[in-house]
């Protein structure tokens, strides 16, 4: 037990739908927990919600706790329930973070740090040139090279939030639930709605990567990856990515806060 008590570590990736937390002992993901983002919740909520994740280890044995946000009230929540229930030490990470990673962007200090963790996973973990593709609220594309060179990124509407901004403006369309479409013209308004959701965002990202792939030709190898809630869903349909890592932005979290905590 005093063995684990060194190297559990709460990781802490707060996004704008969902907050999603994962315990690691011995370098690996050993529990997991999704929740629903509100300012709402307070951080005695959010400790209720976090006590079945933590039930095996008291609290005491997590020594440190890393976090990257999107949202900066929710930051300050997580921020409070961190000192008011934990002893451990908690380590943020954003583009300050010293991970050997050179920003080609214009102000570092505006990249979300769940994009500065998709880039630092990628890297730890293929140690390859990347492609990223994030499926979240957002649906964001970013390029990364071997040599930790932050490229830039693709901001495009999430497939949820895309789908719901339509339904609520065109009368006659009400929700359907996501699932892969099984025809590219639909002959009735639910199939004709998936195609144009789920097929024409899986159209975009394969046009993308191609895009991307032309602009670096000088890369011998790009390892395209997909991440995000709703990636197995895509994947069949996106024929140019490689590996569906549902951990990555998590396990980029926890790479960071190995590599910067000494
Ligand atoms: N295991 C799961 N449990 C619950 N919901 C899931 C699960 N897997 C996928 N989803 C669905 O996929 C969606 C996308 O998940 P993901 O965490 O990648 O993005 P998000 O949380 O919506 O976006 P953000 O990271 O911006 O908060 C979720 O909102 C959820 O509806
Ligand atoms: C793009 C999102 C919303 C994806 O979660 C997040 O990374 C974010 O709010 N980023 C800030 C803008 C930027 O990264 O350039
Ligand atoms: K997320």
């Amino acid at each position: 037990m005093e063995k684990y008590s060194e190297t559990t570590t709460l990781v802490v990736d707060i996004g704008n739908t969902n907050i999603t937390c994962g315990i690691y002992q011995q370098d690996e993901m050993v529990r997991f927990a999704r929740f629903y983002s509100s300012a709402h919740r307070t951080a005695d909520e959010y400790f209720s919600l976090l006590i079945p994740l933590l039930n095996t280890e008291s609290l005491n044995n997590i020594n440190s706790i890393v976090i990257g946000s999107v949202v900066p009230e929710l930051m300050r929540i997580w921020m409070h329930l961190f000192q008011k229930y934990f002893s451990a030490e908690v380590w943020e990470i954003n583009a300050l973070s010293p991970l050997g990673i050179s920003y080609k962007v214009d102000d570092p200090s505006f990249i979300g740090a769940d994009l500065i963790a998709n880039a630092f996973g990628a890297l730890k973990k293929y140690d390859s040139d990347c492609i990223i593709i994030d499926l979240g609220t957002a649906t964001t594309i970013q390029f990364i090279t071997k040599e930790g060179s932050f490229e830039g990124t693709a901001i495009a509407p999430g497939l949820k939030v895309s789908a719901d901004a339509l339904f609520e403006r065109a009368a006659l369309l009400s929700q359907i639930e996501i699932v892969p479409p099984s025809v590219l013209l639909g002959t009735n308004t639910r199939d004709a709605l998936l195609s144009g959701i789920v097929n024409g965002h899986a159209y975009m990202l394969e046009c993308y990567i191609q895009q991307i792939k032309t602009h670096h030709t000088d890369c011998q190898k790009i390892v395209t990856i997909l991440t995000g809630g709703i990636a197995d869903l895509v994947y069949p349909l996106v024929p140019s990515v490689d590996i569906v890592d549902k951990t990555i932005t998590l396990d980029g979290f926890y790479l960071a806060y190995k590599t910067i905590r000494h």
